[in-house]
């Protein structure tokens, strides 16, 4: 499988009855959850998630979020030198970061109280037999970014 993370851009509409915010090419029908992950402050770093097959949405609700993917070239012991492709999410851009199968997720609060929406098409049980986690200090000197 060769899909890359890609953002799905969305959109909003303003009128007297206030603010309607949207992602219609975001096509749900693989979903199977979704959660929600709110980190209080910006020291806090939740890396690395890493998934074979299972695939991941990720849409801030609220503030924003460096998100860094990462394709591991193997899956027990990776290289420490590996392509780290950043995107900041931003809850006022109404952007979805889909990151297919075959990547390594991790992400860090960029303002405090920030809130993300993560939708996944396996269910938890099957997540679990898909889970890969690697040091939170590999590939990013999370301290240094931004
Ligand atoms: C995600 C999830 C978690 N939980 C329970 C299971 C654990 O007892 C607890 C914490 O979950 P976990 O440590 O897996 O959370 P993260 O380390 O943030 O990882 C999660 O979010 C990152 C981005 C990933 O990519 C992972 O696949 C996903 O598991 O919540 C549930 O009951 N339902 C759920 O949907």
């Amino acid at each position: 499988m060769n899909e890359e993370p890609k953002i799905i851009q969305g959109g909003a509409y303003e009128d007297e009855r206030g603010k309607l915010s949207f992602v219609n090419d975001f096509d749900l029908s693989a979903v199977k959850r979704y959660y929600i992950i709110e980190h209080p402050d910006t020291s806090v770093i939740r890396a690395w998630q890493a998934h074979k097959k299972e695939q991941k949405w990720f849409q801030v609700i609220s503030g924003s979020f460096l998100v860094a993917v990462v394709r591991p070239d193997n899956w027990e012991k990776p290289s420490e030198k590996l392509e780290v492709r950043k995107v900041i999410l931003k809850a006022d851009k109404n952007q979805v970061l889909h990151i297919p199968g075959n990547f390594a997720n991790g992400f860090k609060a960029l303002e405090p109280n920030s809130r993300m929406i993560v939708f996944s098409d396996f269910s938890v049980e099957e997540s679990s037999k898909d889970n890969f986690r690697f040091e939170s200090q590999m590939w990013l000197d999370w301290k240094n970014e931004i």
